[in-house]
């Protein structure tokens, strides 16, 4: 899987739609206005945006597995100084469990973080696994559907600041 692929990917902005294949994108900062058609929760004090996204967890009966919560404290990631390219040498996945990572920074800071992804069975007409990249700002959560491949977190924020990930997965 993917041996000496070098192929140059440009990165493109995550969005619901873009991303959909792979998982989902969850901008956690854009308070929706009520409208007739929000639907409220809490006695009416909040406002619930519902079925953003779905966290599976794909363990067979009898394995044994709960939904845990941890934080990644992501330092930045080395970017080759002439093209700000970022050299890709790990894909990983978790065939049984999506996987969450809702960011935390101090401030919003846009092209954030980098994730790669390809789908297990999508091949280009070389026979190469198709690899896409996508630029996640700091307001947007990133969950990962079960079996797809990623690589490990990619904090590219210019200021090189740790960014704290809340993460959740089914293990
Ligand atoms: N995605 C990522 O950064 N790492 C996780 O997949 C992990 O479980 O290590």
């Amino acid at each position: 899987m993917f041996k000496n692929q070098k192929k140059k990917i440009i990165a493109q902005k995550a969005t619901p739609e873009s991303f959909k294949k792979y998982g989902f994108v969850i901008k956690t900062n854009n308070i929706v206005q009520e409208t007739d058609k929000s639907v409220t929760a809490n006695q009416g004090t909040a406002i619930k945006q519902e079925h953003l996204g779905v966290i599976s967890n794909n363990f067979i009966a009898d394995q044994e597995s709960s939904l845990n919560i941890h934080i990644f404290n992501c330092k930045t990631r080395e970017l080759s100084n002439n093209d700000k390219s970022f050299h890709c040498k790990i894909m990983e996945k978790h065939p049984f469990s999506s996987q969450v990572f809702i960011p935390k920074t101090n401030k919003y800071v846009e092209n954030c973080y980098l994730v790669i992804v390809s789908l297990e069975e999508e091949t280009d007409e070389n026979g190469e696994h198709v690899v896409e990249a996508f630029m996640f700002d700091s307001d947007s959560s990133v969950v990962y559907k079960a079996g797809i491949w990623h690589s490990p977190m990619c904090n590219v924020q210019p200021s090189k600041e740790v960014i704290s990930f809340i993460v959740l997965i089914n293990e």
